[in-house]
């Protein structure tokens, strides 16, 4: 890359576009622009002459940021990165694949991890996957945000990348309900094992390669936030399984959970590619108040006996 510095914009200003944004002004060769709804500053005005722009908003935002950007002129050669983790409503398409489809002619690169943003706005230690089919793209963007406190890796497979940091999220939920629960460490062994097949099932029909979850977006995240009382999706699972409504849960998170949104558009996917997700399934009820915590688990484990490597189930 050349020695000019590169002009990064991000957009959404939460924890995540926070984090990244400290992220990238830790290396010193980009000039970093962060935008939200609230600024004074116009989208316009912030996003000309980026050579990089960063959706870090939450699902429900990015057609309505995606919209505001087709309506501007925005140079070919700019490079969009998508930071969220989420499905759309209706129709079932993943944050990139929308940023894909306005943006036909430009390079879209997925950044998805076990990126918990407490810890990176703590500068401890991290790794990311950058995914893109344009490798070229995908290598600037490794570039900008790797640093001795953040490792950057890239892959070919951004629809792989993305749908695992995005499962990962109603697994978590599960989670929160298995420790909450107080189910122990076996429970959350045979949960967290059954999980990345669900994840590889959703995925491999959807175009991702199974390879890819076994990586940092997959695995790697499914660990980060199945484990950590920082991660949202985790805290609504357990504050599910300590009786609160998710009503009283949201309130106090004050923050977004995208697992909640995801569950219910999986159903539908699920339904309509014929794909079992019997973990997902029980948070979909669970958050729609359609079975308790405990039912939950004594469904799951008086499922149909299988094959442990059964590749549909
Ligand atoms: N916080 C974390 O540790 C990580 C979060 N993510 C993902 O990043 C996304 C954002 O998460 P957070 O920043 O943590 O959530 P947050 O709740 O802190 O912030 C969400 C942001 O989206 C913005 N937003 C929502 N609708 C918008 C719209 N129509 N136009 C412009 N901005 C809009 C909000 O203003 C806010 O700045 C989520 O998909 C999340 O899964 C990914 C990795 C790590
Ligand atoms: O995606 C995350 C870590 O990689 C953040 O998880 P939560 O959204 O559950 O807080």
């Amino acid at each position: 890359m050349s020695n000019t510095k590169k002009k990064l914009t991000i957009i959404g200003a939460g924890l995540w576009g926070q984090a990244l944004a400290k992220l990238a002004q830790y290396n010193d060769q980009n000039n970093v622009k962060i935008w939200s709804r609230t600024s004074s500053e116009s989208l316009a005005s912030v996003v000309q002459e980026a050579d990089v722009i960063l959706s870090a908003v939450s699902m429900k935002g990015v057609r309505l940021t995606v919209e505001k950007l087709t309506a501007l002129t925005i140079p070919e050669e700019t490079i969009f990165i998508s930071a969220t983790k989420g499905l759309e409503t209706k129709t079932l398409l993943t944050p990139s694949q929308i940023w894909q489809k306005s943006f036909p002619s430009h390079p879209v690169v997925v950044l998805s991890g076990p990126n918990l943003s407490k810890e990176i706005q703590q500068r401890l230690p991290a790794a990311t996957v950058v995914a893109s089919e344009d490798v070229v793209a995908a290598a600037k963007v490794q570039e900008i945000f790797s640093s001795d406190i953040f490792r950057v890796y890239s892959n070919q497979d951004p629809i792989g990348t993305e749908l695992g940091g995005t499962l990962k999220n109603v697994m978590a939920i599960a989670s929160g309900v298995c420790d909450g629960l107080q189910l122990g460490t076996n429970a959350k062994s045979a949960l967290l094992t059954r999980a990345l097949p669900e994840m590889i099932r959703i995925g491999t029909e959807l175009g991702a390669s199974r390879e890819t979850f076994f990586g940092l977006s997959g695995l790697g995240d499914l660990i980060a936030t199945c484990y950590s009382p920082l991660s949202r999706n985790y805290r609504v699972g357990y504050g599910l399984s300590e009786g609160k409504t998710l009503e009283q849960i949201l309130i106090e998170l004050g923050s977004t959970a995208e697992g909640i949104n995801t569950a219910n558009v999986l159903i539908e996917l699920a339904q309509k590619h014929r794909i079992a997700i019997p973990i997902s399934r029980q948070v979909y009820q669970l958050i729609n108040g359609e079975t308790t915590p405990q039912e939950a688990v004594k469904e799951l484990m008086a499922r149909d006996l299988k094959a442990e490597f059964d590749v549909l189930s």
